[in-house]
Parts: structure tokens; C-alpha cells; sequence
């Protein structure tokens, strides 16, 4: 999926050079359960949505070319996000280049246009460490717990050459 995204120029994702209706102003988000979002070499079936962040909504998709479900975060219109995901595109392209299994990085599949939502496709994660901890008796979770994720988060940081003082 990623050979589609060179054809990608900044254009493409205004909204106006889609060849689709805009959306009514103020609706910057257009996308539903149940949707299918079709590229090229695959449609994705939005499932549900499994959380909101300041730049869009990340759907759970079933990827119908491979059978498999993923995470698609899907940009919500607007200039000043969309001009921030182009940019993100370029760091997950450098970041491609480490193992996300060895470095513990979530894996990118790569990116495709849904008019008038840039979608970023990524492996399918199970809980979040909000939730763990949202779901977890008084919201605290046992030291060994703690101790095994602090160690992850360290060797993240040592692996991916990142600044840190945990
Ligand atoms: N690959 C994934 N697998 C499963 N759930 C995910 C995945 N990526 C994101 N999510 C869920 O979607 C939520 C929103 O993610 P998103 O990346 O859009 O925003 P964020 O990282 O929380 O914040 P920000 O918008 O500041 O980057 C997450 O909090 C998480 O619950």
C-alpha cells in the first residue's frame, strides 16, 4: 500500500481537490461505522472506532485484501492536520527502516487517501496502558507490573537513541 502514497501531493487532500463534495463547514470528520474506505490493493470496513486524538479518529478496520484487522487513524479535514500528517508520514518512513518488534514501535503499513481523510494503516494493538490502568483495581497496578513496563519504556528509549530521565 505504501507505493500509493508518493502520488500523494499536498493538494490531493484538500478537500476541493478530491473531486467529492466538500464537507458542510464545521464538518471536518466524515467517516462512519460500517463505511468502506476502497485504495487500490485493498477496501477497509470500518468495524467501530476504538479512540479519538487531536488529529482524527482511529477506526478498527477489517483489511479485506489480507483478512486481517488493523488500526486506520483517519485525519480529520483540516489544513493545519493535515499539513501535520504529511509530516508525520515522513517520520514513519524514517522509523520504517527499525524492526518494531526489537525497537517497540507499533508497526506502519503505510498510508492512502479516503477523500477528503488522509489514512494512516497500522498493526491492530490490544490495550492501551490507560486502559490497563483505568481497568485495574483502585486505577494502580501491582509494582512487578510497573517494574516490567518501566523496563520496556527504558529499552524503547535506549534502543530508539531517544534523550530520557525515568
Ligand atoms: N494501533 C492502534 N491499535 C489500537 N488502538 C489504537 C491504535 N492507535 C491508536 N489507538 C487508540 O486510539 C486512540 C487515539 O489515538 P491517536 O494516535 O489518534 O491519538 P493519541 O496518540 O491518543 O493522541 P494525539 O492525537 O495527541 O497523538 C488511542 O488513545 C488508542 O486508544
Amino acid at each position: 500500500m505504501d507505493g500509493e502514497f508518493p502520488a500523494l501531493r499536498r493538494a490531493d487532500c484538500m478537500s476541493s481537490g478530491c473531486g467529492s463534495t466538500p464537507p458542510p463547514s464545521g464538518k471536518d470528520f466524515s467517516v462512519s461505522r460500517g463505511d468502506l474506505m476502497s485504495t487500490a490493493s485493498s477496501s477497509y470496513w470500518v468495524e467501530g472506532f476504538l479512540g479519538e486524538g487531536a488529529y482524527g479518529k482511529v477506526a478498527r478496520c477489517l483489511k479485506t485484501a489480507t483478512n486481517e484487522r488493523v488500526a486506520v487513524k483517519i485525519i480529520k479535514n483540516h489544513p493545519v492536520l493535515i499539513r501535520t500528517a504529511i509530516k508525520e508520514i515522513a517520520i514513519l518512513r524514517q522509523l520504517q527502516v527499525l524492526d518494531p518488534d526489537r525497537c517497540g514501535i507499533v508497526r506502519w503499513m503505510g498510508a492512502f487517501v479516503h477523500c477528503p481523510h488522509i489514512c494512516l494503516e497500522f498493526e491492530l494493538l490490544a490495550k492501551s496502558l490507560l486502559d490497563v490502568t483505568e481497568q485495574a483495581e483502585r486505577h494502580t497496578l501491582p509494582l512487578m507490573q510497573i517494574k516490567i513496563i518501566l523496563e520496556q519504556v527504558e529499552l524503547d528509549f535506549n534502543l530508539n537513541n531517544i534523550q530520557h530521565d525515568v
